[in-house]
């Protein structure tokens, strides 16, 4: 059986300079699968060649096993995409533009309206059919421009950073449908922040530098999350020896004469162990804060470890 999506050696040049390179993908479920780089990172001309709107300069793009570059007709079927710019009309009504985007489709005419309808109610959308899409708020455009990429039930749904500038509310809701959808459909979205990520999807890739710097299942990637120092504050600290007699702290360094970063193996106990002994020993802990990994920290980690 065929991948859904299978990207394989794909490269892509604006002018002389490379905007990607070498990127490999695979994806055989549905789920989320996070695509997470910082601006720039080649996120959006990735997405761009794999729904067929940008001819890449090297590699290939399968889904479903069709190669979108050779027999596009055929590929898109099982592709929806919601670009970074929702392509809506404002001047349309949702019944009116979701037609539209039903016939551009190819849906035939006898089974159009139901699947306006189904990809409305899917989006929770349907108590706005007569509405103009100019007069929604934007996390409900987001619903219409989500309606759009899944009014044919294709495979792969592609998304380019559907939550970015949605107020807290809307975010929450438009999480909430992303992951309905992903029981049915592989959603492939990409993002340049973390904790999004890290909420939504089952799988990451990272790339920087318009290179693949990870790709594993989200537990893989929850080991660089992971907080691997703590921030303490003592009033009365102990020689440094004492503190790396502790089990699973690998290093010490002293701050100042009260502050101190303790570094430690990734056991998820260490701060409870360090608590029992302050109390036992008197060092009279006032501070104790697990340091988390920036994304800017992880993007260096991990660029340098894809390099070694
Ligand atoms: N049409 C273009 N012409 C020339 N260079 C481009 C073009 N589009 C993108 N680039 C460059 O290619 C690189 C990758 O850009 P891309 O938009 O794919 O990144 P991104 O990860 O989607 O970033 P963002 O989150 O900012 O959209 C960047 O250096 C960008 O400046």
């Amino acid at each position: 059986m065929s991948s859904i999506l299978k990207i394989d050696r794909l490269s892509h040049r604006y002018g002389a300079s490379w905007a990607i390179r070498d990127i490999n993908m695979e994806i055989n479920q549905t789920g989320v699968v996070g695509l997470l780089g910082s601006n720039g990172a080649g996120k959006s001309t990735t997405m761009n060649i794999m729904c067929g709107v940008l001819n890449q300069t090297e590699g290939h793009v399968y889904i479903d096993g069709v190669d979108v570059r050779e027999h596009p007709e055929q590929a898109k079927k099982n592709i929806g995409f919601l670009p970074q710019n929702p392509p809506v009309y404002t001047d349309l009504t949702v019944d009116e533009y979701l037609t539209y985007t039903a016939e551009l489709r190819l849906i035939e005419k006898s089974v159009r309206q139901k699947a306006v309808a189904e990809a409305k109610e899917r989006c929770g959308i349907s108590h706005f059919s007569s509405r103009l899409i100019g007069n929604l708020s934007g996390g409900y455009r987001q619903r219409v421009g989500i309606a759009q990429a899944i009014i044919h039930k294709p495979k792969l749904v592609v998304m380019d950073e559907p939550t970015n500038g949605l107020d807290p509310n809307q975010l929450i809701e438009v999480r909430k449908l992303i992951r309905e959808i992903a029981k049915e459909h592989t959603v492939l979205l990409s993002s340049h922040v973390l904790s999004e990520v890290h909420l939504l999807c089952r799988e990451v890739v990272m790339i920087e530098g318009g290179r693949m710097i990870f790709s594993d299942s989200m537990d893989a990637f929850n080991n660089y999350v992971q907080p691997h120092s703590v921030l303490l504050r003592m009033e009365n600290p102990p020689p440094e020896a004492e503190l790396k007699a502790i089990a699973g702290v690998t290093r010490v360094e002293l701050l100042s004469d009260r502050q101190i970063r303790i570094y430690f193996d990734g056991s998820r106990d260490i701060t409870e162990r360090i608590i029992a002994s302050s109390v036992q020993n008197g060092w009279r802990l006032q501070e104790i804060a697990l340091d988390k990994s920036l994304l800017d920290d992880i993007f260096k980690q991990l660029s340098n470890q894809s390099h070694q």
